[in-house]
């Protein structure tokens, strides 16, 4: 049994102007240690794929159908305390603009120190320490002047590593990145998926990643889903699709990556 199973998922959001089907019929399995990236252009339904594995969609206006096992746990059908106890546990989820989820007006290491002592019920002091080793894991140097720091006295990338560092404390075994360096320039990108890939290397979670760039599939991913219009158009190892693509959609989105190193 795979960690993660989606089988036949559908996603609608029903708006007064209509119905949009976000996702259409969706199925792949995401294994224990290993990355998956889904691509496909904007608004193909990779968000509305990867946020229906914490059941984070907002419903209404969203519906579900289909099935998202964890386990073998339906995250779909879960009550709201059963999915509380999966979300940061068992899968956790950074997202491309970490301003946004970060609280602009309190110093980063109290905001990872509350996570630790959600998630371990340590005292202020045990969890203000740890939350400091979190930030060092992610990578931060010098974390006891950066615990100390405001969101926006931080670069872009490590505002990045601080949300990794947040998504970790609970040691997931399903890490989801949505975009995850986007925003961030060239050099910065690649040291924060150097850290995902290091990361994962260190404690075996499994990785589902969300990226219109198939530069970073090529870096990163064992396994790719291609999507398009809310379903999935082709799907394999990333060498043989990016290799011998079988879709037309596949060969244009290769095309329109300008250069595709390693492959
Ligand atoms: N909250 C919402 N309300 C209404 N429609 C939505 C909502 N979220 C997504 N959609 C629609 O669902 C479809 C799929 O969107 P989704 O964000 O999953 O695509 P995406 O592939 O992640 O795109 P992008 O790369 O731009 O993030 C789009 O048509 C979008 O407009």
């Amino acid at each position: 049994m795979s960690l993660v199973e989606i089988k036949d998922l559908r996603v609608e959001f029903r708006l007064d102007t209509g119905t949009v089907t976000a996702v259409d019929g969706v199925s792949f399995a995401l294994d224990e240690g290993e990355t998956l990236a889904v691509v496909g252009e904007s608004g193909s339904g990779k968000t509305a794929t990867a946020l229906s594995l914490l059941r984070l969609n907002p419903e209404p206006p969203c519906a579900y159908e289909g099935e998202v096992l964890l386990d073998g746990r339906d995250v779909l059908r879960l009550s709201e305390k059963d999915l509380r106890k999966i979300r940061g546990n068992d899968v956790a989820m950074v997202f491309q603009d970490p301003m946004t989820s970060l609280n602009p007006v309190k110093r980063v290491g109290a905001q990872v120190a509350e996570v630790v002592r959600r998630h371990q019920g340590a005292s202020r002091a045990e969890a203000g320490k740890a939350a400091v080793e979190a930030l060092r894991e992610a990578g931060i140097p010098d974390p006891e002047r950066r615990a100390a720091q405001y969101p926006h006295q931080l670069s872009g990338g490590l505002r990045q590593r601080v949300m990794i560092a947040m998504a970790l404390v609970g040691r997931p075994r399903v890490l989801v990145a949505d975009e995850p360096t986007t925003a961030l320039d060239v050099t910065v990108q690649a040291q924060i998926l150097e850290l995902l890939v290091d990361l994962q290397r260190r404690h075996g979670m499994a990785i589902l990643l969300i990226t219109h760039d198939l530069g970073v599939v090529a870096e990163v991913a064992d396994r790719v889903v291609v999507m398009r219009s809310g379903r999935v158009v082709e799907t394999g190892d990333v060498l043989p699709v990016f290799e011998t693509p079988q879709e037309e959609y596949t060969r244009e989105l290769l095309r329109a990556t300008p250069k595709l190193e390693r492959v």
